[in-house]
Protein backbone atom coordinates (compact mmCIF):
# COMPACT_ATOMS: atom_id res chain seq x y z
CA UNK A 1 0.00 0.00 0.00
CA UNK A 2 1.45 3.34 -0.99
CA UNK A 3 1.30 6.37 1.53
CA UNK A 4 -1.83 7.75 -0.30
CA UNK A 5 -3.83 4.95 0.24
CA UNK A 6 -2.59 4.55 3.80
CA UNK A 7 -3.94 8.67 4.13
CA UNK A 8 -7.55 7.08 3.64
CA UNK A 9 -7.57 4.10 5.61
CA UNK A 10 -8.54 4.05 9.06
CA UNK A 11 -5.20 3.87 11.37
CA UNK A 12 -4.66 2.91 14.56
CA UNK A 13 -1.04 3.59 16.70
CA UNK A 14 -0.07 0.86 19.17
CA UNK A 15 2.26 3.05 21.38
CA UNK A 16 4.52 2.82 24.55
CA UNK A 17 7.41 1.58 26.01
CA UNK A 18 9.23 -2.03 25.64
CA UNK A 19 7.18 -4.82 27.49
CA UNK A 20 4.20 -2.63 27.72
CA UNK A 21 2.11 -5.37 25.81
CA UNK A 22 1.37 -3.58 22.35
CA UNK A 23 2.12 -7.21 20.43
CA UNK A 24 0.35 -9.24 23.01
CA UNK A 25 -2.59 -6.39 22.07
CA UNK A 26 -2.17 -7.39 18.61
CA UNK A 27 -2.67 -11.01 19.33
CA UNK A 28 -5.73 -10.29 20.88
CA UNK A 29 -6.67 -8.29 17.85
CA UNK A 30 -5.70 -10.58 15.37
CA UNK A 31 -8.36 -13.51 17.59
CA UNK A 32 -11.02 -11.27 17.40
CA UNK A 33 -11.05 -10.57 13.51
CA UNK A 34 -8.77 -12.81 11.46
CA UNK A 35 -8.59 -16.17 14.10
CA UNK A 36 -7.82 -17.90 10.92
CA UNK A 37 -4.31 -15.99 10.85
CA UNK A 38 -3.31 -16.95 14.09
CA UNK A 39 -4.00 -20.58 14.12
CA UNK A 40 -1.80 -20.97 10.64
CA UNK A 41 1.21 -19.55 13.01
CA UNK A 42 0.14 -21.41 16.01
CA UNK A 43 2.88 -24.01 16.15
CA UNK A 44 5.44 -21.47 15.01
CA UNK A 45 5.11 -20.19 18.49
CA UNK A 46 6.73 -23.46 19.78
CA UNK A 47 10.34 -21.99 19.11
CA UNK A 48 9.42 -18.75 21.83
CA UNK A 49 7.79 -20.73 23.93
CA UNK A 50 10.93 -22.82 24.50
CA UNK A 51 13.38 -19.86 24.27
CA UNK A 52 10.98 -18.25 27.06
CA UNK A 53 12.17 -21.13 28.98
CA UNK A 54 15.47 -21.98 28.31
CA UNK A 55 16.73 -18.25 28.74
CA UNK A 56 15.28 -17.88 32.43
CA UNK A 57 16.76 -21.33 33.37
CA UNK A 58 20.06 -19.95 32.26
CA UNK A 59 18.87 -16.69 34.50
CA UNK A 60 18.44 -18.82 37.48
CA UNK A 61 21.74 -20.45 37.57
CA UNK A 62 23.80 -17.17 36.80
CA UNK A 63 21.49 -15.68 39.60
CA UNK A 64 22.38 -18.39 41.65
CA UNK A 65 26.33 -18.18 40.83
CA UNK A 66 26.12 -14.21 41.53
CA UNK A 67 24.39 -14.71 44.96
CA UNK A 68 24.90 -17.68 46.23
CA UNK A 69 22.42 -19.87 48.47
CA UNK A 70 21.16 -16.62 50.85
CA UNK A 71 19.69 -19.19 53.38
CA UNK A 72 21.06 -17.15 56.72
CA UNK A 73 21.00 -20.89 57.99
CA UNK A 74 23.64 -22.13 55.29
CA UNK A 75 26.07 -24.70 56.59
CA UNK A 76 29.49 -22.88 56.46
CA UNK A 77 31.86 -23.63 54.02
CA UNK A 78 34.78 -25.50 54.34
CA UNK A 79 38.24 -23.70 55.13
CA UNK A 80 40.14 -25.76 52.51
CA UNK A 81 39.96 -23.73 49.84
CA UNK A 82 43.17 -26.27 47.96
CA UNK A 83 39.76 -28.30 47.23
CA UNK A 84 36.99 -26.94 45.59
CA UNK A 85 34.78 -29.43 46.03
CA UNK A 86 35.02 -29.46 49.59
CA UNK A 87 34.34 -25.52 49.98
CA UNK A 88 30.98 -25.93 48.18
CA UNK A 89 28.30 -26.43 50.23
CA UNK A 90 25.15 -29.08 49.12
CA UNK A 91 23.32 -26.40 48.00
CA UNK A 92 26.33 -25.78 45.41
CA UNK A 93 26.59 -29.44 44.63
CA UNK A 94 23.04 -29.30 43.97
CA UNK A 95 23.10 -26.45 41.80
CA UNK A 96 25.90 -27.82 39.83
CA UNK A 97 24.70 -31.55 39.32
CA UNK A 98 21.69 -29.32 37.94
CA UNK A 99 23.91 -27.34 35.49
CA UNK A 100 25.01 -30.27 34.45
CA UNK A 101 21.92 -32.27 33.63
CA UNK A 102 19.97 -29.64 32.18
CA UNK A 103 23.68 -28.31 29.87
CA UNK A 104 22.11 -29.80 26.58
CA UNK A 105 18.94 -27.71 26.53
CA UNK A 106 20.90 -24.18 27.69
CA UNK A 107 22.81 -25.58 24.84
CA UNK A 108 19.92 -24.85 22.54
CA UNK A 109 19.46 -21.19 23.39
CA UNK A 110 21.33 -20.09 20.72
CA UNK A 111 19.85 -22.21 18.06
CA UNK A 112 16.42 -20.92 19.28
CA UNK A 113 17.63 -17.27 18.95
CA UNK A 114 18.80 -17.45 16.07
CA UNK A 115 16.11 -19.45 14.63
CA UNK A 116 13.21 -16.88 15.76
CA UNK A 117 14.97 -13.56 14.93
CA UNK A 118 16.61 -14.65 11.50
CA UNK A 119 20.43 -13.73 13.14
CA UNK A 120 18.80 -10.04 14.33
CA UNK A 121 19.72 -10.66 18.23
CA UNK A 122 20.21 -7.47 20.11
CA UNK A 123 23.62 -8.17 21.68
CA UNK A 124 23.10 -4.84 24.23
CA UNK A 125 20.88 -6.66 26.22
CA UNK A 126 21.42 -8.50 29.51
CA UNK A 127 18.13 -10.30 29.41
CA UNK A 128 19.38 -11.47 25.81
CA UNK A 129 16.02 -10.59 24.07
CA UNK A 130 15.31 -11.41 21.19
CA UNK A 131 14.54 -8.88 18.29
CA UNK A 132 11.84 -9.44 15.50
CA UNK A 133 10.55 -8.28 12.41
CA UNK A 134 7.41 -8.97 11.46
CA UNK A 135 6.85 -12.51 9.24
CA UNK A 136 8.94 -14.24 11.98
CA UNK A 137 6.65 -16.97 12.34
CA UNK A 138 7.21 -18.24 8.60
CA UNK A 139 10.63 -18.07 9.19
CA UNK A 140 10.94 -20.02 12.39
CA UNK A 141 9.14 -22.97 10.62
CA UNK A 142 11.09 -25.67 8.84
CA UNK A 143 11.95 -24.46 5.53
CA UNK A 144 12.26 -27.60 3.33
CA UNK A 145 7.98 -27.73 2.38
CA UNK A 146 6.27 -25.06 1.66
CA UNK A 147 2.65 -24.43 0.14
CA UNK A 148 1.15 -20.87 -0.18
CA UNK A 149 -1.06 -19.74 2.17
CA UNK A 150 -5.04 -19.89 2.05
CA UNK A 151 -5.69 -16.57 3.61
CA UNK A 152 -4.32 -13.21 3.84
CA UNK A 153 -3.47 -12.10 6.83
CA UNK A 154 -2.07 -8.83 5.86
CA UNK A 155 0.85 -8.79 8.26
CA UNK A 156 3.89 -6.82 7.03
CA UNK A 157 7.41 -5.54 8.36
CA UNK A 158 6.57 -1.26 7.21
CA UNK A 159 10.39 -1.37 8.08
CA UNK A 160 10.99 -3.51 4.96
CA UNK A 161 8.72 -1.95 3.11
CA UNK A 162 7.49 -5.57 1.33
CA UNK A 163 4.34 -6.45 -0.29
CA UNK A 164 3.25 -8.78 1.92
CA UNK A 165 1.40 -10.50 -1.11
CA UNK A 166 4.54 -11.28 -2.67
CA UNK A 167 6.99 -11.75 0.37
CA UNK A 168 8.47 -15.06 0.86
CA UNK A 169 8.42 -15.00 4.40
CA UNK A 170 5.04 -13.96 5.15
CA UNK A 171 3.25 -15.32 2.46
CA UNK A 172 4.39 -19.12 3.00
CA UNK A 173 3.29 -21.64 5.44
CA UNK A 174 4.96 -24.85 6.09
CA UNK A 175 3.13 -28.22 6.70
CA UNK A 176 3.98 -31.54 7.52
CA UNK A 177 7.89 -31.93 8.02
CA UNK A 178 9.04 -32.46 11.23
CA UNK A 179 11.55 -29.54 12.33
CA UNK A 180 14.69 -30.74 13.73
CA UNK A 181 15.92 -28.17 15.95
CA UNK A 182 12.20 -27.66 17.60
CA UNK A 183 11.98 -31.76 17.61
CA UNK A 184 15.77 -31.86 19.41
CA UNK A 185 14.47 -28.92 22.31
CA UNK A 186 10.76 -31.21 22.54
CA UNK A 187 12.68 -34.33 23.41
CA UNK A 188 15.52 -32.41 25.73
CA UNK A 189 12.61 -30.73 27.65
CA UNK A 190 10.70 -33.72 28.07
CA UNK A 191 13.52 -35.63 29.17
CA UNK A 192 14.62 -32.92 31.90
CA UNK A 193 11.16 -31.41 32.80
CA UNK A 194 11.70 -32.86 36.55
CA UNK A 195 15.42 -30.72 36.48
CA UNK A 196 13.50 -28.21 35.82
CA UNK A 197 11.07 -28.54 38.25
CA UNK A 198 13.64 -29.00 40.64
CA UNK A 199 15.51 -26.02 39.89
CA UNK A 200 12.25 -23.83 39.63
CA UNK A 201 10.88 -25.25 43.06
CA UNK A 202 14.07 -25.55 44.92
CA UNK A 203 14.33 -23.57 48.47
CA UNK A 204 17.62 -21.65 46.97
CA UNK A 205 15.90 -20.22 44.08
CA UNK A 206 13.16 -19.66 46.17
CA UNK A 207 14.71 -17.56 48.54
CA UNK A 208 16.17 -15.70 46.03
CA UNK A 209 13.04 -14.84 44.14
CA UNK A 210 11.44 -14.05 47.43
CA UNK A 211 14.51 -11.59 48.56
CA UNK A 212 14.45 -9.93 45.14
CA UNK A 213 17.60 -11.19 43.64
CA UNK A 214 16.52 -12.97 41.49
CA UNK A 215 13.24 -11.00 38.94
CA UNK A 216 11.98 -13.26 36.67
CA UNK A 217 9.67 -11.70 34.35
CA UNK A 218 5.76 -12.43 34.06
CA UNK A 219 6.21 -14.80 31.32
CA UNK A 220 9.38 -16.67 32.53
CA UNK A 221 7.03 -17.76 35.45
CA UNK A 222 4.07 -18.49 33.31
CA UNK A 223 6.24 -21.06 31.47
CA UNK A 224 8.12 -22.21 34.37
CA UNK A 225 4.74 -22.84 36.29
CA UNK A 226 3.54 -24.45 33.11
CA UNK A 227 6.58 -26.63 32.49
CA UNK A 228 5.00 -30.22 32.90
CA UNK A 229 2.60 -29.49 30.17
CA UNK A 230 4.60 -27.36 27.77
CA UNK A 231 6.79 -30.75 28.21
CA UNK A 232 4.57 -33.33 27.14
CA UNK A 233 5.89 -34.65 23.83
CA UNK A 234 3.44 -33.47 20.80
CA UNK A 235 3.04 -30.16 22.70
CA UNK A 236 0.76 -27.54 20.70
CA UNK A 237 0.86 -23.99 22.28
CA UNK A 238 -2.59 -22.91 23.83
CA UNK A 239 -3.98 -19.44 23.10
CA UNK A 240 -2.97 -18.37 26.55
CA UNK A 241 0.59 -19.52 25.43
CA UNK A 242 0.76 -17.59 22.85
CA UNK A 243 -0.71 -14.58 24.93
CA UNK A 244 2.02 -14.87 27.47
CA UNK A 245 4.98 -15.67 24.86
CA UNK A 246 7.35 -12.89 24.84
CA UNK A 247 9.78 -11.64 21.83
CA UNK A 248 10.85 -7.77 21.31
CA UNK A 249 9.08 -5.83 18.19
CA UNK A 250 11.43 -4.30 15.85
CA UNK A 251 10.73 -1.44 13.74
CA UNK A 252 6.86 -1.63 12.98
CA UNK A 253 4.44 -4.35 12.13
CA UNK A 254 1.44 -3.52 9.82
CA UNK A 255 -1.41 -5.79 10.64
CA UNK A 256 -5.03 -5.31 8.64
CA UNK A 257 -8.58 -6.04 9.69
CA UNK A 258 -11.70 -6.02 8.31
CA UNK A 259 -14.22 -4.99 10.78
CA UNK A 260 -17.65 -4.45 10.35
CA UNK A 261 -20.40 -2.62 12.83
CA UNK A 262 -24.09 -1.69 11.77
CA UNK A 263 -23.67 -3.02 8.01
CA UNK A 264 -20.25 -1.33 7.28
CA UNK A 265 -17.08 -2.47 6.77
CA UNK A 266 -14.11 -0.73 7.99
CA UNK A 267 -10.58 -1.78 7.26
CA UNK A 268 -8.20 -1.13 10.10
CA UNK A 269 -4.51 -0.62 9.92
CA UNK A 270 -2.94 -1.54 12.89
CA UNK A 271 0.62 -0.48 13.73
CA UNK A 272 2.68 -2.53 16.60
CA UNK A 273 5.71 -0.57 17.39
CA UNK A 274 8.81 -1.39 18.84
CA UNK A 275 8.72 0.51 22.46
CA UNK A 276 12.80 0.07 23.73
CA UNK A 277 14.20 3.18 23.33
CA UNK A 278 16.09 2.79 20.10
CA UNK A 279 12.96 1.90 18.35
CA UNK A 280 11.28 5.09 18.76
CA UNK A 281 12.33 6.52 16.06
CA UNK A 282 10.47 4.48 13.79
CA UNK A 283 7.36 5.99 14.93
CA UNK A 284 7.44 9.22 13.83
CA UNK A 285 6.16 8.42 10.01
CA UNK A 286 3.33 6.76 11.12
CA UNK A 287 1.79 9.88 12.98
CA UNK A 288 0.95 11.78 10.48
CA UNK A 289 -1.69 9.43 9.69
CA UNK A 290 -2.84 8.07 12.56
CA UNK A 291 -6.49 8.16 13.46
CA UNK A 292 -6.21 6.18 17.03
CA UNK A 293 -3.92 5.65 19.33
CA UNK A 294 -3.71 3.29 22.29
CA UNK A 295 -0.75 4.31 24.59
CA UNK A 296 -0.01 1.04 26.95
CA UNK A 297 1.71 1.85 30.16
CA UNK A 298 2.37 -1.31 32.06
CA UNK A 299 0.97 -0.18 36.13
CA UNK A 300 3.07 -2.99 36.98
CA UNK A 301 6.66 -1.59 36.41
CA UNK A 302 6.88 0.76 39.76
CA UNK A 303 10.22 -1.02 40.76
CA UNK A 304 11.17 -2.09 37.35
CA UNK A 305 13.81 -0.06 35.29
CA UNK A 306 14.35 0.28 31.55
CA UNK A 307 16.73 -2.00 30.45
CA UNK A 308 18.19 0.40 27.89
CA UNK A 309 18.86 3.11 30.47
CA UNK A 310 19.01 1.55 33.98
CA UNK A 311 18.84 4.87 35.66
CA UNK A 312 15.95 5.21 34.42
CA UNK A 313 12.15 3.72 35.97
CA UNK A 314 9.92 2.34 33.55
CA UNK A 315 6.83 4.32 35.13
CA UNK A 316 8.94 8.01 34.60
CA UNK A 317 10.00 6.58 31.20
CA UNK A 318 6.09 5.92 30.73
CA UNK A 319 4.76 9.47 31.65
CA UNK A 320 7.96 11.04 29.88
CA UNK A 321 6.49 8.80 26.89
CA UNK A 322 2.98 9.92 26.91
CA UNK A 323 4.03 13.69 27.29
CA UNK A 324 5.88 13.32 24.26
CA UNK A 325 2.49 11.78 22.53
CA UNK A 326 -0.03 13.83 24.09
CA UNK A 327 2.01 16.94 23.01
CA UNK A 328 2.75 15.61 19.61
CA UNK A 329 1.35 18.07 17.33
CA UNK A 330 1.21 15.71 14.45
CA UNK A 331 -1.16 13.41 16.56
CA UNK A 332 -3.17 16.56 18.40
CA UNK A 333 -6.61 14.90 15.90
CA UNK A 334 -5.81 11.19 17.01
CA UNK A 335 -8.77 9.47 19.00
CA UNK A 336 -6.72 8.82 22.58
CA UNK A 337 -6.80 5.66 24.62
CA UNK A 338 -4.67 4.98 27.34
CA UNK A 339 -4.60 1.39 28.98
CA UNK A 340 -3.14 1.00 32.21
CA UNK A 341 -1.61 -2.42 32.01
CA UNK A 342 -0.80 -5.31 33.98
CA UNK A 343 -2.97 -5.21 36.53
CA UNK A 344 -2.47 -8.60 37.50
CA UNK A 345 0.84 -8.54 37.80
CA UNK A 346 0.48 -5.18 39.75
CA UNK A 347 -2.10 -7.40 42.13
CA UNK A 348 0.71 -9.70 42.64
CA UNK A 349 3.58 -7.67 43.11
CA UNK A 350 1.42 -5.81 46.21
CA UNK A 351 0.07 -9.10 47.51
CA UNK A 352 3.99 -9.88 47.77
CA UNK A 353 4.39 -6.74 49.70
CA UNK A 354 6.77 -4.85 47.60
CA UNK A 355 6.10 -1.20 48.10
CA UNK A 356 5.44 1.13 46.13
CA UNK A 357 7.15 4.07 48.20
CA UNK A 358 10.23 2.61 47.85
CA UNK A 359 11.00 2.65 43.99
CA UNK A 360 8.65 5.97 43.96
CA UNK A 361 9.05 7.85 46.91
CA UNK A 362 6.34 10.45 45.76
CA UNK A 363 3.86 7.99 46.72
CA UNK A 364 4.39 8.54 50.45
CA UNK A 365 2.38 7.32 52.90
CA UNK A 366 -0.55 5.97 51.26
CA UNK A 367 -1.51 2.66 51.48
CA UNK A 368 0.36 -0.26 49.48
CA UNK A 369 -2.93 -1.39 48.22
CA UNK A 370 -3.73 -1.93 44.19
CA UNK A 371 -7.13 0.92 44.47
CA UNK A 372 -4.76 3.55 45.98
CA UNK A 373 -1.46 2.53 43.33
CA UNK A 374 -4.04 2.74 40.57
CA UNK A 375 -5.74 6.00 41.19
CA UNK A 376 -2.01 7.47 41.87
CA UNK A 377 -0.50 6.64 38.29
CA UNK A 378 -3.95 7.14 36.82
CA UNK A 379 -3.64 10.73 38.38
CA UNK A 380 -0.32 11.34 37.33
CA UNK A 381 -1.19 10.20 33.64
CA UNK A 382 -4.55 12.31 33.56
CA UNK A 383 -2.38 15.62 34.36
CA UNK A 384 0.23 14.64 32.09
CA UNK A 385 -3.00 14.52 29.53
CA UNK A 386 -4.80 17.80 31.16
CA UNK A 387 -1.72 19.64 30.88
CA UNK A 388 -0.93 18.81 27.34
CA UNK A 389 -4.15 19.05 25.50
CA UNK A 390 -4.42 21.93 23.73
CA UNK A 391 -7.03 20.34 21.41
CA UNK A 392 -9.87 19.87 23.95
CA UNK A 393 -9.69 15.92 23.42
CA UNK A 394 -11.17 13.51 25.50
CA UNK A 395 -8.57 10.49 27.26
CA UNK A 396 -10.27 7.44 27.15
CA UNK A 397 -8.68 5.57 30.17
CA UNK A 398 -8.76 1.53 30.62
CA UNK A 399 -7.67 -0.73 33.59
CA UNK A 400 -6.44 -3.75 31.11
CA UNK A 401 -4.49 -7.33 31.74
CA UNK A 402 -4.20 -7.63 28.17
CA UNK A 403 -2.98 -11.63 28.58
CA UNK A 404 -6.91 -11.65 29.69
CA UNK A 405 -9.11 -13.06 26.36
CA UNK A 406 -12.61 -12.48 27.86
CA UNK A 407 -12.10 -8.71 29.37
CA UNK A 408 -9.63 -7.95 26.45
CA UNK A 409 -11.94 -8.58 24.03
CA UNK A 410 -14.57 -6.40 25.78
CA UNK A 411 -12.14 -3.72 25.96
CA UNK A 412 -11.62 -3.65 22.40
CA UNK A 413 -15.13 -3.62 21.48
CA UNK A 414 -15.73 -0.77 23.74
CA UNK A 415 -13.06 0.88 22.29
CA UNK A 416 -13.84 -0.03 18.63
CA UNK A 417 -17.27 1.62 19.39
CA UNK A 418 -15.71 4.69 20.95
CA UNK A 419 -13.68 5.49 17.78
CA UNK A 420 -16.20 4.52 15.75
CA UNK A 421 -18.91 6.85 16.89
CA UNK A 422 -16.27 9.65 16.53
CA UNK A 423 -15.26 8.45 12.73
CA UNK A 424 -18.08 7.44 11.15
CA UNK A 425 -19.13 11.07 11.47
CA UNK A 426 -16.61 11.53 9.45
CA UNK A 427 -15.72 11.27 5.68
CA UNK A 428 -12.86 9.92 5.84
CA UNK A 429 -13.75 6.07 6.55
CA UNK A 430 -16.18 6.11 3.45
N1 LIG B 1 0.47 -11.00 33.14
C1 LIG B 1 0.45 -10.11 32.16
N2 LIG B 1 1.38 -10.19 31.19
C2 LIG B 1 1.31 -9.28 30.20
C3 LIG B 1 0.32 -8.28 30.12
N3 LIG B 1 0.54 -7.55 29.01
C4 LIG B 1 1.62 -8.08 28.41
N4 LIG B 1 2.09 -9.12 29.13
C5 LIG B 1 3.27 -9.94 28.85
O1 LIG B 1 4.39 -9.09 28.83
C6 LIG B 1 5.30 -9.50 27.83
C7 LIG B 1 5.62 -8.33 26.94
O2 LIG B 1 4.49 -7.99 26.16
P1 LIG B 1 4.62 -7.53 24.65
O3 LIG B 1 3.22 -7.44 24.14
O4 LIG B 1 5.60 -8.35 23.94
O5 LIG B 1 5.22 -6.06 24.85
P2 LIG B 1 5.49 -4.96 23.73
O6 LIG B 1 4.91 -3.70 24.23
O7 LIG B 1 5.05 -5.45 22.40
O8 LIG B 1 7.08 -4.87 23.78
P3 LIG B 1 8.07 -4.37 22.59
O9 LIG B 1 7.77 -5.15 21.38
O10 LIG B 1 9.44 -4.65 23.13
O11 LIG B 1 7.85 -2.90 22.45
C8 LIG B 1 4.64 -10.69 27.10
O12 LIG B 1 5.20 -11.86 27.62
C9 LIG B 1 3.19 -10.59 27.48
O13 LIG B 1 2.56 -11.85 27.56
C10 LIG B 1 -0.65 -8.22 31.18
O14 LIG B 1 -1.55 -7.36 31.21
N5 LIG B 1 -0.54 -9.17 32.15
MG1 LIG C 1 6.04 -5.89 20.70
Amino acid sequence: MDASQRRRAFSLLLLGQAESGKSTLQKQFQLMYNPTSLEEERLSWRSVVYYNIVRPVRRIFETYETFGDIDPDAEPMSEDFDDVQSTMSATDKQMQSLKLRLAPLLETEERLADRIAGGVVSASTGKGNLFVRSGWQARAMFKSRIQPRSSFTGQRSSLENVDPRRSEDSGMVIIGEKDGLLEETADLLNACQDDVRELWNHAAVRRLREKRKLKLEEWAEFFLDNIIRVSTPGYVPSTDDILHARIQTMGVAEHIFDMSLHGRTVTWHLYDVGGARGQRHTWVPYFDDASAIIFMAPVSAFDQYLEEDPRTNRIDDSLQLFTYICSNRLLKDAHLVLFLNKTDVLQAKLAKGVSVKKYITSYGERPNEFDSVVAYFRAHFTQVHKRNNQSQRVLYTHLTNVVDKKATQSIITNVRDSIFRVYLKSAALV
